[in-house]
């Protein structure tokens, strides 16, 4: 039986934690540094209902000078997560006006999911005092979920990959999103394919039946 394969890519800005909740939830381990992507592609396999389902996550570079590596990974996308940190307050702002530009751009109509990362950092003394002194304050639940609405994203989310909240909601949501939609984004060309493949690094591992 060929497998349903679904696509989930994950964006926002630098250092937001998008390689932090890919590698706790695929690994279950948190790196402590910040080692900027260029582009990652794991492979999860799942069961749905006793039929086969493969989910690509494919994780990309938030550096906006990586636009054009990052346009490909757009194709064929069933979810985007929009990921911001709220200690990170432009980083929402970028979520709200950047990045539904360039998702326009290459991935018009795709399912949304927006996502604040880091959030065990919201109470924090010394993050509240650096943002203080710069007028702001990490970003509230509320302000998370106003930017959501005002975005048209199908959910808002919160998570710490760092303390492991969060992550396995996130995909399993994710997962069901994904299986309703259909996918979007250009269709890379033959050449762009085999480009995107032999820069892909596939790490598989699988998980038990995911039940719905
Ligand atoms: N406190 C805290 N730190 C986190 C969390 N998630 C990630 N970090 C830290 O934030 C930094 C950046 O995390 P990455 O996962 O590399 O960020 P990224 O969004 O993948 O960055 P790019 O690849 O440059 O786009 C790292 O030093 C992580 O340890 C979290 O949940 N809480």
């Amino acid at each position: 039986m060929r497998p349903l394969r679904r696509k989930l890519v994950l964006v926002g800005d630098e250092a937001v934690g998008k390689t932090a909740i890919l590698s706790i939830h695929t690994r279950g381990e948190f790196p402590d540094n910040h080692v900027p992507t260029v582009f990652e592609n794991y492979m999860q396999e799942l069961w749905v209902s006793g039929a086969p389902f493969r989910l690509s996550l494919v994780d990309t570079a938030g550096h906006p000078q990586m636009s054009t590596v990052r346009s490909l990974s757009y194709a064929d996308t069933h979810v985007v997560i929009l990921c911001f940190a709220v200690d990170q307050p432009k980083s929402l702002m970028h979520a709200v006006e950047r990045w539904p530009r360039e998702l326009a751009a290459f991935c018009p109509g795709v399912a949304l999911i927006l996502l604040a990362t880091k959030c065990d950092l919201r109470e924090d003394p010394m993050v509240e005092q650096r943002l203080a002194q710069q007028g702001e304050h990490p970003v509230t639940f509320e302000e998370g979920l106003e930017a959501a609405a005002r975005i048209g994203a199908h959910r808002y989310l919160e998570c710490s990959a760092m303390h492991d909240i969060g992550i396995g909601e996130l995909f399993e949501h994710a997962a069901r999103i994904a299986l309703d939609e259909k996918p979007r984004g250009a269709r890379t060309t033959q050449l762009r394919r085999r480009r995107t493949h032999r820069l892909s690094v596939k790490s598989w591992f699988s998980a038990p039946e995911l039940v719905f």
